[in-house]
């Protein structure tokens, strides 16, 4: 098997801990974090998900510490992401896969030219009539698109909704970004991605070094733009192929881990100032 980043087996527990220990002593740190999946556990109600208390907690005490900043990186859209976060106005927000910003209290403006309204409003219509025809799936309204969930659909037919989605989706633009999720395929009329929104982060804060952690495929464009050389920490949350270093169990795990780099990031902050 060739060594890419993506074939190479992440690294142990102990070599994740000691990066951890040394990120935490890094000038300015960033945490740019996805939510479902990696902060939050899946649940059928979209707007029912939260962060685990832990990591929760472990972020609050990151976020009010000096050269810290802590930012949530989502295929959501912003508004979305807002609620289940209960981020407050000063959060750092990039949600719809890194096509909405939101920096603080600076909004963001997408601009939809008319062309883009027009294909986003034929390609929703497209999308309902189909989930209005398979009971149990969803309609996911976002900013530049939509996704189709079916979490909800009887096992095994999931992949009839993707075909279905796919072709309806075809039959309005050939230029749609698509992403299948976990029980979601969606379907965006801008191509931007979670790496394009970790870069953003990292100038916005200048960062020394920055912490991502994600579960699923859309994260990889996130760890792609990491430079462990230089003390970038990429986790994996669960099964699956990744270019990221790390790879962790599930959201328990980075809630513990959260809790460690909290730790640490208080002591160092501590030790630099006696
Ligand atoms: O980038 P993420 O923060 O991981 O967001 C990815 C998608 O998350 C949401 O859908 C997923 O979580 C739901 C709640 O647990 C679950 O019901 C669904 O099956 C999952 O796909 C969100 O609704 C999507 O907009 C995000 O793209």
């Amino acid at each position: 098997m060739t060594d890419t980043a993506s074939h190479r087996p992440p690294a142990s527990a102990i070599a994740l801990a000691s990066a951890l220990q040394e990120l935490a002593r890094t000038d300015r740190l960033l945490l740019a974090l996805d939510f479902d999946g990696t902060l939050a556990p899946f649940v059928d109600v979209t707007r029912g998900a939260r962060a685990l208390p832990e990591s929760k907690a472990a972020l609050d005490r990151l976020e009010h510490l000096p050269d810290t900043w802590v930012a949530y990186v989502s295929g959501r859209p912003l508004s979305s992401l807002e609620t289940v976060t209960e981020a407050d106005e000063d959060a750092l927000l990039v949600g719809s896969h890194g096509v909405e910003i939101r920096f603080g209290r600076d909004g963001v403006s997408l601009d939809l030219d008319a062309r883009e309204q027009d294909t986003l409003a034929r390609l929703g219509a497209a999308l309902q009539a189909l989930v209005d025809d398979i009971p149990d799936t969803k309609l996911e309204t976002k900013p530049v698109g939509f996704g189709v969930h079916y979490r909800r659909v009887s096992a095994g037919r999931g992949p009839e909704v993707v075909a279905r989605a796919r072709e309806a989706a075809a039959a309005v633009s050939d230029e749609l970004t698509i992403r299948d999720g976990k029980d979601i395929i969606e379907f965006s009329i801008r191509g931007a991605d979670k790496g394009d929104g970790v870069e953003r982060l990292r100038e916005y804060t200048h960062a020394t070094a920055v912490l991502f952690a994600g579960d699923d495929v859309t994260d990889e464009d996130g760890f792609a733009v990491l430079h462990p050389e230089r003390g970038d920490v990429g986790i994996k949350v669960g099964a699956g192929e990744t270019a990221a270093q790390y790879r962790v169990a599930d959201e328990r795990a980075i809630a513990t881990l959260l809790g460690l780099l909290a730790q640490a990031r208080e002591a160092h902050l501590k030790s630099s100032t006696d």
